[in-house]
């Protein structure tokens, strides 16, 4: 008898040179949606998640993360994670339970592809590649980070502005443009928090233009506790190449320039909005927090590598600027290759090989511009996502907590397959003072993804406190939650969080207390001191000028921005589209 799924024809591929073909619901073969990698697409809520061991008490507040999930099988067969719509997850912890909340960002990208049932827009941060359909809609999947500002969550990804959700119902307000002070094309996934202030700093690169231009513009602004901008200067850099994460000190912020580059000939042939140049320095560009000038920005650069996220940074008794962040030997982006073909493929093999170690740069903020560098320690370790602990960011500090990789550390790749997303299969906590490298093995069917560290109640001391981490289980393809003592790993877990089902592999995530989730609801609920939320009405600044242009019509990029797109969106599609 034949078996129940078997189809009276032979099975029709999903995709024809790439693209996608027909109207079967079918996502691609490759590395990116299968295995521990296929979209989850889950949008739920599950009361009291089982628990193993006793989740410490004291922990109140919800732990929020974000992933990119593709809503719809993409366009273009080779497309990759990073293009995934973004999904946040909100853990809400309260008396030793745990319950789960999941919900898309609905930003217009996301609601004009599900009005139209399929997806619409086309490659990674190129509008070139877009069905005709959506010409002129803000492109943001808003999948990278999910923060805390002034009572609203913030998705963020660095191609556009922030998407705000409200942080008790996982709903999306909508596009957020800080009461119309802030109508940049991008905004960084990773803004940074005064803890002295309260002050959020950011800045946006490739921020001229609508954000797609390969343009070397950076703009750094600030945006005090009260909500108001108060700082805004723009820069130029070198060329146009990512600021994905910067270090915030009292006085300062530093942007590293990781040599991956945009470049507008390649976007308007429909090729990769990126491509790794490994002749290329890594830069540091130094600019002031407070009354910053075009020309006051300091570019200090170093040997080629390519940058992972930052632990601390702060000033020195000198007012030298100490930074600590991963710095990798290689391209981490294997999926955004070099120009010129490389004499040496990019095989796993070789991804095996890259090695991302913490290292420490000291800068003197009076250094002549152009001039190079050498780091000033190297912790000797190998990992990615560092956190430390936020109340002591722009202050010495000594822990930092990431996900490391012990290759010495068996691994079952019958079981597994490659790592979906990277072996990081130790959770490591580290000490700059005391050199202390305590770490804990998840076991041979497991890896980490980023953690976060959780102030005990009451205790201001650095680093007291439990740490969290999502656990991939990519043998049986399901996901947990560690709970450690964040100063004692080595001991194991104190407790374990268990989702039913699989989540996909994630960027960023914030814990947030309860209190302040709270009390900022009561601030701005309808006549509240603050009032609520209010999503952007006015289009940005670069889709009125395509309007002006006349290249779309203003009432249709309105209704863009509410994703209105109509089911008969079946326009053309755009270079390297059919
Ligand atoms: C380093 C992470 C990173 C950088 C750029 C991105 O667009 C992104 O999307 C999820 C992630
Ligand atoms: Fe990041």
């Amino acid at each position: 008898m034949a078996h129940i799924f078997s189809l009276a024809g032979p099975p029709v591929p999903a995709y024809h040179e790439g693209n996608r073909k027909g109207d079967q619901v079918k996502f691609p073969d490759s590395g990116f949606f299968q295995g521990f990698n296929k979209p989850s697409r889950l949008e739920a809520d599950i009361l009291e998640l089982e628990t193993t061991g006793e989740i410490p008490k004291d922990i109140n507040g919800t732990f929020y993360r974000i992933q990119p999930d593709h809503q719809f099988p993409p366009m273009f067969e080779e497309d990759i994670h990073f293009n995934g719509d973004g999904s946040v997850s909100a853990f809400r912890f309260e008396n030793g339970h745990v319950d789960f909340k999941q919900r898309y960002v609905h930003t217009d990208r996301f609601k004009a592809e599900r009005n139209a049932r399929k997806a619409l827009l086309g490659k990674y941060r190129n509008p070139y590649t877009d069905n005709e359909m959506v010409k002129g809609i803000i492109r943001t999947a808003s999948n990278t980070n999910i923060v805390f500002w002034r009572g609203v969550l913030l998705a963020t990804k660095e191609d556009g502005p922030p998407f705000a959700m409200d942080p008790i119902t996982l709903e999306t307000i909508g596009r957020y443009d800080f009461d119309g002070q802030v109508q940049h094309p991008t905004f960084t996934a990773h803004p940074k928090f005064d803890p002295d202030t309260g002050e959020m700093v950011c800045w946006g690169y490739q921020a001229a233009d609508d954000g797609h231009d390969a343009s070397s513009d950076i703009v750094v602004f600030t945006i005090d506790k009260d909500g108001k901008k108060t700082e805004e200067c723009w820069y130029k850099g070198p060329f146009c190449g990512m600021i994905h994460d910067a270090a915030l000190t009292k006085n300062y912020l530093i942007l590293p320039l990781t040599p991956i580059k945009a470049n507008l000939e390649r976007l308007k042939k429909g090729g990769n909005h990126f491509a790794w140049d490994p002749n290329e320095d890594q830069w540091y560009g130094i600019v002031p927090r407070r009354n910053g000038k075009p020309e006051d920005i300091v570019w200090l650069r170093a040997d080629n590598g390519f940058h992972g996220h930052i632990a601390g940074s702060y000033e020195d008794d000198s007012g030298k600027l100490v930074v600590d962040l991963t710095v990798a030997s290689d391209n981490v982006f294997f999926f955004f290759p070099p120009d010129a073909p490389s004499p040496t493929p990019n095989t796993l093999l070789q991804r095996n090989k890259l090695v991302s170690d913490t290292y420490r740069w000291v800068f003197d903020p009076k250094t002549p511009t152009n001039t190079r560098v050498q780091p000033a320690k190297i912790f000797g370790i190998n990992g990615e996502f560092s956190r430390v602990d936020d109340r002591f960011l722009t202050k010495p500090y000594k822990h930092f907590w990431q996900c490391q990789i012990d290759g010495e550390k068996p691994y079952d790749f019958p079981k597994c397959g490659p790592p979906a997303g990277g072996l990081f299969n130790v959770m490591g906590h580290f000490n700059w003072e005391t050199g202390e490298k305590d770490t804990w093995w998840a076991g041979p069917t497991c890896t980490f993804q980023e953690p976060e560290f959780i102030p005990r109640e009451g205790s201001t001391e650095e680093g007291d406190g439990y740490l969290i981490a999502l656990l991939n289980h990519l043998d049986v393809l399901r996901n947990d939650i560690l709970i450690f003592d964040a100063q004692n790993l080595k001991q194991g877990p104190l407790a374990a969080i268990h989702l039913p089902v699989k989540l996909r592999l994630g960027l960023h995530g914030n814990f947030i207390e309860q209190k302040e989730i709270e009390d900022w609801a009561e601030r701005r609920k309808e006549g509240g001191e603050v009032g609520p939320v209010r999503a952007a009405t006015e289009l940005l600044p670069w889709q009125k000028r395509m309007v002006d242009r006349g290249e779309v019509k203003e009432e249709k990029v309105r209704g863009l921005n509410r994703g209105e797109v109509g089911r008969e969106a079946n326009g053309v599609n755009g270079v390297n589209g059919h």
